[in-house]
């Protein structure tokens, strides 16, 4: 995530409107008749310019007809069509400039590049990813840049495995990234893990009031967990950096797009632990994937890579470990510019039906597990990892 010019720049000018305005800056070459008194001051603020952060289109039409008058002398060229919106604007404000002579010009443009440097705190450098985190996770780091919102579960040393805090802050950060204003939210894992699931020693925090409330809480917990995710309202991104174990798998039918390194395995060994499915995926998964194929994994908790997990339309898209984060991101970034609207009211329409139902589903699963938690089979199966003498 560390920043380049040409990240800026992208952020600065969306695609369509980078090449409708031919914003100068990202012109290749200066004119020759701007490489006179100030040609330095003009090449060095027509550098600076695509680092700073994007100042709004009426600041945009400004440079770009400084660019030109300071380049190509007064607008004579013809009036653009009443419907060709872009191009009449950008020549209104050329034409504006009269016969403002080319030097006056390229000091304006100088002028203008320096006052808005000025004004940006970020000015010309991107923060570095710890400046950026957000403040109040301890077993997360939660980033927004790009108008993207990046939950990334940190607890590397224990494979990601999630805690009753780290379920808790989940939600608050994705109750927090429904509101803020990113276009779309990515769940992902430090670390060489996804999530190895959830973190078996929550059972071992007995309250006084015994176990039998311990399941009561920790299905409640489950419950809302899982709702946050049906209710999630934008595009929410799972970019699988490794292994995914349990709960981090089943909850991935909730996504709407799922990257994967091809270093990445699904495995939900809920029978091996005395368990049974959650996070919907007793309905996404035969959905998904067709129900023999979701029995395997489900009930005698075959272990897929991530290209058959892609196979069984699991996953969306596999990418080798190698270039992962570098492919995904960039992929990232590009589909953050899309109308954030647009994407939001797409999901609404392809997931709202099923909300209701999928609330459903949760209650029943949840009811199920709680009651699975009591029993020997699961007793054992937790007992028998955290004396270490079992391993999935
Ligand atoms: C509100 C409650 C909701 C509950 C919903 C129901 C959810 C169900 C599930 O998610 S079921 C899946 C549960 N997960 C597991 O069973 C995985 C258990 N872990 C393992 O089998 C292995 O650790 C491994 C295969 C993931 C990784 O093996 P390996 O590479 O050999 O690493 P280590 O075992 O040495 O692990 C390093 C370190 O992490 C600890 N750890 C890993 N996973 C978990 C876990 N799920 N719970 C607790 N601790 C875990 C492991 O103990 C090691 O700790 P240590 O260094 O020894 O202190």
């Amino acid at each position: 995530m560390a920043g380049s010019a040409g990240r800026v720049v992208r952020r600065w000018y969306p695609n369509v409107l980078r090449r409708s305005l031919q914003v100068p800056a990202l012109q290749l070459h200066v004119s020759k008749t701007a490489m006179r008194a100030s040609q330095k001051d003009f090449e060095s603020a027509l550098s600076q310019v695509k680092l700073l952060k994007d100042p709004g289109n009426e600041v945009k039409l400004k440079l770009y007809a400084l660019y030109k008058q300071a380049t190509e002398g007064p607008c004579n060229t013809p009036k653009p069509g009443v419907f060709d919106l872009i191009n009449k604007a950008k020549w209104d404000a050329w034409n504006a400039l009269g016969s403002l002579p080319k030097e006056t010009a390229r000091q304006n443009y100088v002028d203008l590049v320096s006052g808005l440097s000025s004004s940006s705190d970020s000015s010309s450098q991107v923060k570095p990813e710890a400046d950026r985190k957000q403040p109040g996770y301890e077993t997360l780091v939660v980033t927004s840049e790009d108008s993207i919102t990046k939950i990334m579960m940190n607890r590397p040393a224990k494979k990601n495995a999630m805690t009753t805090q780290m379920y808790n802050e989940i939600m608050l950060a994705l109750k927090a990234a429904s509101k803020d204003d990113s276009a779309i939210t990515v769940l992902t894992g430090n670390g060489d893990y996804y999530s190895s699931g959830n973190d078996l020693s929550n059972f071992t925090d007995i309250p006084p009031e015994g176990i039998e409330e311990k399941a009561k809480s920790g299905a409640i917990l489950l419950r809302d967990f899982v709702d946050c995710f049906i209710d999630f309202p934008k595009p929410l991104i799972a970019v699988v950096n490794g292994p995914a174990v349990g709960i981090s798998v089943t909850i991935l039918g909730l996504f709407d797009t799922v990257y994967a390194s091809n270093r990445a395995t699904f495995h939900t060994p809920f029978s091996h632990l005395g368990q049974s499915p959650e996070g919907c995926s007793s309905y996404t998964f035969p959905k998904i994937m067709g129900p023999a194929k979701a029995a395997e994994m489900l009930i005698f908790g075959k272990k897929l890579t991530a290209a058959e997990a892609c196979a069984q339309g699991l996953v969306t898209e596999v990418f080798p470990d190698s270039t992962f984060q570098k492919e995904v991101w960039t992929r990232l970034k590009a589909y953050s510019k899309l109308p954030p609207n647009a994407m939001r009211i797409s999901k609404q329409v392809i997931r709202n039906r099923e909300k209701e139902k999928l609330h459903a589903i949760n209650a029943e699963e949840s009811r199920v597990l709680q009651e699975r938690w009591l029993s020997d089979e699961c007793t054992n199966a937790v007992m028998n990892f955290l004396t270490r003498k079992a391993k999935l």
